[in-house]
């Protein structure tokens, strides 16, 4: 199947780093809110090269570039490839795909155009473009969901996890909030038909959340740049420092995870900013 990335491995752990809204400008000096988003995203990719967790994939989801730049999308992939590992990425709100597209495909070295993972014998990754464009707020066209709704049930025996850019689960900020995924009945009809589907994994929130929905894992993750105070009902920062997030997929459905964050750096936003 041309459209879906075959993976064989010994190990019957497959283990993923996600990193997600980078938020790259044109100028590599641009700061968003007080941080050099460029910086931040080389110190995280740093220290995960630094790191001992010994994984397989990455998974970029969204945001890569602030400002639609052809120099951010190419410096986004510069850096992603540096950790020599596969690349796979979904866009965000503020991704300009014709751009997106066009640079992430032709550095295909490392970088994957392909949304339909099947990796070891027991996991299906499903990447989703939940961009609506020219807003904050994310929905799943009819072709996203028959995607979904296509590989769940060719695989049904695969534990799936899902990748999506935006929030299914509200985050107690209302200023946020109104910036989530929008049609999460269809496809809360969809996903809890599976029970196999064992995780769902967005960016968007610039925070760590890890809690479960309708019985399924739900993971959000910092930025790399800047991050949101949780339970703010208005826009406000938090100083806690960029970060990822580490997977591994076990061959019974369960998935291990944890955020980190960078530690040899330290990346302060200007507090008092009301938004961007
Ligand atoms: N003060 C604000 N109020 C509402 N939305 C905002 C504010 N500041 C920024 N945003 C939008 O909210 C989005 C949340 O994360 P994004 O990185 O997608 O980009 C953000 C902006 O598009
Ligand atoms: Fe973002």
């Amino acid at each position: 199947m041309v459209n879906t990335y075959k993976y064989q491995s010994s190990d019957n752990i497959i283990r993923l780093v996600q990193v997600t809204d980078p938020h790259l400008f044109q100028d590599e000096m641009s700061e968003l809110l007080g941080i050099n988003t460029q910086a931040s995203f080389s110190q995280v990719l740093q220290e995960i090269q630094e790191s001992t967790f010994d994984y397989d994939f990455v998974l970029a989801t969204g945001d890569l570039v602030q400002d639609s730049s052809e120099e951010g999308y190419l410096r986004f992939c510069q850096g992603i490839n540096k950790l020599q590992k596969k690349v796979f990425w979904i866009p965000g709100n503020h991704d300009f795909q014709p751009k997106m597209f066009e640079i992430l495909n032709e550095n295909q070295g490392n970088i994957s155009p392909l949304k339909h993972l099947l990796l070891g014998d027991f996991w299906q990754v499903i990447m989703l473009d939940s961009q609506v464009f020219g807003v904050s707020y994310g929905e799943l066209s009819q072709h996203q969901l028959d995607f979904l709704h296509s590989k769940l049930q060719a695989y049904p025996e695969r534990y799936a996890l899902i990748v999506l850019h935006h929030h299914i689960v509200l985050t107690n900020s209302a200023w946020l909030d109104q910036h989530n995924l929008r049609n999460i009945q269809e496809f809360k009809q969809i996903v809890t038909k599976f029970p196999n589907v064992k995780g769902i994994l967005c960016g968007h929130i610039h925070q760590a959340v890890d809690s479960e929905w309708f019985g399924i894992k739900m993971m959000a993750t910092p930025s790399t740049c800047i991050q949101f105070k949780a339970d703010s009902n208005n826009f406000a920062l938090d100083a806690v420092q960029p970060g990822w997030r580490e997977i591994a997929l076990y061959d019974n459905g369960f998935i291990e995870t944890s955020v980190k964050r960078v530690q040899k750096a330290v990346f302060l936003p200007n507090m008092l900013s009301d938004g961007y």
